[in-house]
């Protein structure tokens, strides 16, 4: 193991020890406050672009489980392979013991040559994080890198599926947009009675016969995603029914005619707290992501569905009259509490409803 930098765009250096593939890196640098979840979270197609700095002190211990594939797609990662740029940890555990675990982290890492480094004082790294907010930031190993914004390109369009693809066969036909999918999103819908048809973000999917729409998670700044908008819009104008998970729910609200905005540092956890409109009900959930919905410009026939209790930010929205939905967090967790997986069958009611109106 061979001693490496990472550099911050303030002029920050912090030596560490590199692990996975010896090699430089460029991305945002974010930070994740969860406890668990890394092989998730590292194929989690919404951290495109970006240098992860977990807070947990110790990562690795339990490996990377092997995966078996269903209907194509796997049923352990979030999609076919690692999407960071670079892993930033406090302390790396090569030995680790897990039931189903084949390999260890920093081998994977290598196998898709994205870089580590350890020995980092996570918690220093993560205040000044907090305190000036998401930074460009690279991991150096032997040769400069220069720094890199991926929120100035269209990521989506790397992340999205070249074509179409069929899955499932249950009555209900949803069209799942692929902005970068998480894979428990298809899970999720698998598990119900649902038949998928999965299209890329740019897809003309208002030429297809459907009963529901579903709006994916993705990477970068929404705004990117004019083709997806401008779909969505015809959409908007008809009235079957409407889910988006993230990426989707900003995407929903910029169609509509709302705007969304850069958060200062994201939210990335798994213990998210959000309180669902007109109730006290507060539900735990996991989050990533750098941008919000602007509360304050969202159409006089749409409303706040949920709302971050930390920092009062817009976790979902919600159509008046329509059966269109979002949630700024995600109800498919993996990882993290799953205490908000029904939001799949209240989409699917309200397709039923829909069909037998
Ligand atoms: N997980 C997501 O879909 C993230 C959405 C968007 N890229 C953001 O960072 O806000």
């Amino acid at each position: 193991m061979k001693q490496v930098k990472l550099i911050l765009e303030d002029g920050t250096e912090i030596e560490g020890t590199g692990f996975g593939a010896h090699t430089s890196a460029a991305g945002e640098v974010v930070f994740s406050t969860a406890m668990t979840g890394y092989p998730e979270n590292l194929t989690d197609p919404s951290f495109r672009g970006q240098i992860l700095v977990l807070t947990y002190p110790m990562v690795g211990n339990y490996g990377v489980p092997g995966e078996e594939l269903y209907e194509s797609i796997s049923n352990i990662f979030e999609s076919d392979k690692i999407h960071i740029s670079g892993l930033v940890v406090n302390y790396y555990s090569e030995e680790h013991s897990h039931w189903n675990a084949a390999k260890s982290l920093g081998d994977w890492l290598k196998e898709y040559n994205i870089p580590g480094i350890f020995g980092v004082d996570t918690r220093m790294l993560t205040k000044k994080l907090r305190e000036k907010g998401a930074m460009l930031g690279k991991i150096v190993a032997e040769v400069d890198v220069p720094l890199y914004n991926p929120n100035q390109e269209n990521l989506v369009a790397q992340v999205s599926p070249p074509g179409v693809q069929h899955y499932g066969t249950g009555q209900h036909k949803i069209v799942l947009v692929d902005c970068g999918t998480k894979t428990n999103i298809i899970r999720c819908f698998l598990n119900r009675d649902v038949e998928l048809i999965r299209v890329p973000w740019d897809y003309d999917f208002t030429q297809l016969d459907y009963d529901g729409l579903f709006l994916s998670n993705g990477p970068g700044d929404p705004k990117m995603c004019e083709a997806t908008i401008r779909h969505l819009q015809t959409a908007l104008l008809q009235d079957k029914p409407i889910f988006g998970i993230c990426l989707g729910s900003q995407l929903m609200s910029l169609a509509a005619g709302g705007d969304t905005f850069k958060l200062k540092y994201g939210h990335r956890s798994h213990n998210q707290p959000v309180k669902l409109s007109g109730t006290q009900r507060c539900y735990i959930t996991s989050q990533n992501h750098g941008f919000a919905v602007d509360t304050d410009t969202l159409p006089a026939d749409w409303d706040m569905l949920f709302e971050n209790l930390n920092d009062g930010t817009c976790e979902g929205i919600k159509h008046k009259t329509k059966p269109f939905f979002s949630t700024q967090f995600h109800p498919e967790a993996a990882g993290g509490p799953e205490d908000t997986e029904f939001l799949f069958d209240d989409f699917l009611k309200a397709v039923a409803e829909y069909k037998n109106r």
